[in-house]
């Protein structure tokens, strides 16, 4: 296999990709704040790193790939929720992280080997911030803890950005208890009725960037292979990741490459929870007949996997439409056969190529023109595509074709047969519920040839059937 490439955002380069340990490979991604469905924007990370992962898997062992996501379950978004709709906060997390796996698991996407909760690992964050105050890095104030951005020569280096431009740059909360306008909260003071811990600092909460580096660190070590996220969390999330876990732990390299998915757009502007412009994913899952009907998880994820995670992209219909057709294509071509015993070359060429899956889903369909069924049949899987439990959909729609072509088959020759009896009423009656049923029919020499148009409607073709069954030719 040849070497994987991934663009690492720390160096600004595609870069040979070198694990610190072949026999134990880590990844980290940051996962979703549990209040609310995941919008379509928020499974871009989860596909890539599932691809990424399924990658790595195979060139390195499936036993030697370690995948840690979290979950956030400490946020003041959730409490806003919970304050909301009366709700107690555990019902609203637990329901979520319910609704997450279920959505996820639609997609195709592997469970990651970890899923953490952040308030498993709230000793392990007061810890990490009490060694930032030992060593200088952090202080108490007011009954917060700030990082101090000063004390950190290399903050800014991985968004690219001195702390002076982001000051001058940035709407910062210059709150009179920092020092610094670009300093942030390691942990903050909880009243009565907000979720707290006690701490060294009096009753409180963690901020939201202390617990990746915390549950980092308990799961993957201080130095991990490749940490991951979209690039809105390039700054600050992750910058603050960074400055956190290499000040708590000076001599070790906390993540070696840092992986970002662009933005899935709608009109111009990322899909965003905050911004309003979002669906979920459960809404395309779900979506009723009136609107398109649902669309398949396996359909989603081909759309989603058709451009590179470099790039920003949209979700159209036409996209839906075109990966539907491609899939059921595909299906057919595998139906019964045993998958190659490794994917085709190209296909995990493009893939180590920064994960291309654009370039290996093209790869595929080269495969699909030679009609290499074993062969499309590895390749997809190496994309999470064609598993097996995934193609109920296309097995469906396949009946549904077969029953709707045997039913036609019936009325054409009970057509014919009224024709040859000269009860022209009676095939006139068939004529008309065809029309009605959106069958276009076409007399031709070799016989009728028939077609289903938009708006097809099975029922009315079954309607028509039993109608018929129920009245004697004249
Ligand atoms: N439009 C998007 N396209 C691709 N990835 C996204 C998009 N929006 C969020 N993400 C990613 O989804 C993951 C979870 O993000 P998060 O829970 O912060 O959602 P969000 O929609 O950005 O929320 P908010 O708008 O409230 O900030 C993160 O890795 C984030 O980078
Ligand atoms: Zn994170």
């Amino acid at each position: 296999m040849v070497q994987i490439r991934l663009t690492n955002t720390r160096t600004r380069r595609k870069e040979d990709f070198t694990p610190i340990d072949p026999r134990n490979l880590r990844l980290y991604l940051c996962g979703p704040t549990v209040y609310d469905r995941a919008h379509l924007g928020n499974a871009r990370p989860v596909l890539v790193f599932d691809v990424l992962v399924r990658l790595l898997r195979h060139a390195y062992g499936a036993g030697h790939v370690t995948y840690v996501r979290n979950f956030t379950d400490v946020d003041d978004k959730i409490n806003a929720r919970a304050a909301e709709t009366g709700r107690p906060i555990r019902d609203i997390t637990r329901e979520t992280i319910g609704w997450y796996h279920d959505d996820m698991d639609a997609l195709g996407a592997e469970r990651p080997d970890h899923e953490p909760r952040a308030t498993d690992f709230i000793g392990q964050m007061i810890a990490m911030i009490e060694v930032l105050i030992g060593r200088g890095h952090a202080y108490a104030a007011e009954g917060h803890v700030l990082f101090d951005v000063r004390s950190y020569a290399d903050y800014g280096r991985l968004s690219g950005r001195s702390v002076d431009d982001m000051i001058a740059g940035a709407r910062v909360e210059v709150a009179p208890f920092k020092r610094d306008p670009m300093d942030f909260v390691l942990w903050k003071p909880s009243d009565g009725d907000q979720p707290g811990w006690d701490s060294p600092w009096g009753r409180g909460r963690p901020g939201w960037h202390i617990e990746c580096s915390a549950m980092s660190e308990a799961l993957l070590g201080p130095s991990f292979d490749i940490h991951g996220g979209g690039i809105d969390l390039q700054f600050p999330h992750h910058e603050n990741e960074v400055a956190q876990s290499c000040c708590a732990h000076p001599g070790a390299g906390f993540a070696k490459v840092w992986l970002h998915n662009e933005m899935l757009q709608v009109e111009g502007k990322k899909m965003s929870k905050s911004l309003g412009n979002f669906f979920t994913v459960r809404d395309l899952l779900d979506r009723p007949a009136g609107q398109g009907g649902g669309v398949p998880g396996e359909v989603i994820r081909l759309v989603m996997l058709s451009t590179h995670y470099r790039k920003p992209m949209d979700w159209t219909e036409a996209k839906r439409a075109e990966a539907e057709a491609v899939l059921r294509r595909w299906r057919g071509l595998v139906a019964g056969i045993e998958p190659a015993p490794s994917p085709a070359p190209a296909v995990l060429d493009a893939l180590c190529d920064d994960l291309n899956t654009a370039g290996a889903i093209a790869a595929l369909h080269d495969l699909a023109g030679k009609g290499d069924a074993a062969g499309l049949l590895a390749g997809a899987r190496m994309l999470g595509l064609l598993l097996p439990g995934m193609g109920g959909w296309a097995e469906a729609g396949a009946d549904a074709d077969a029953d709707a072509a045997g039913l036609i088959g019936t009325l054409l020759a009970a057509r014919a047969a009224a024709r040859s009896a000269r009860d022209f009423a009676r095939a006139d009656a068939i004529r008309d519920g065809f029309a009605a049923a959106g069958v276009a029919i076409k007399d031709t020499a070799g016989g009728a040839e028939w077609s289903l148009q938009p708006g097809f409607d099975a029922a009315r073709l079954r309607a028509l059937a039993e109608a018929l069954s129920g009245s004697q030719p004249a």
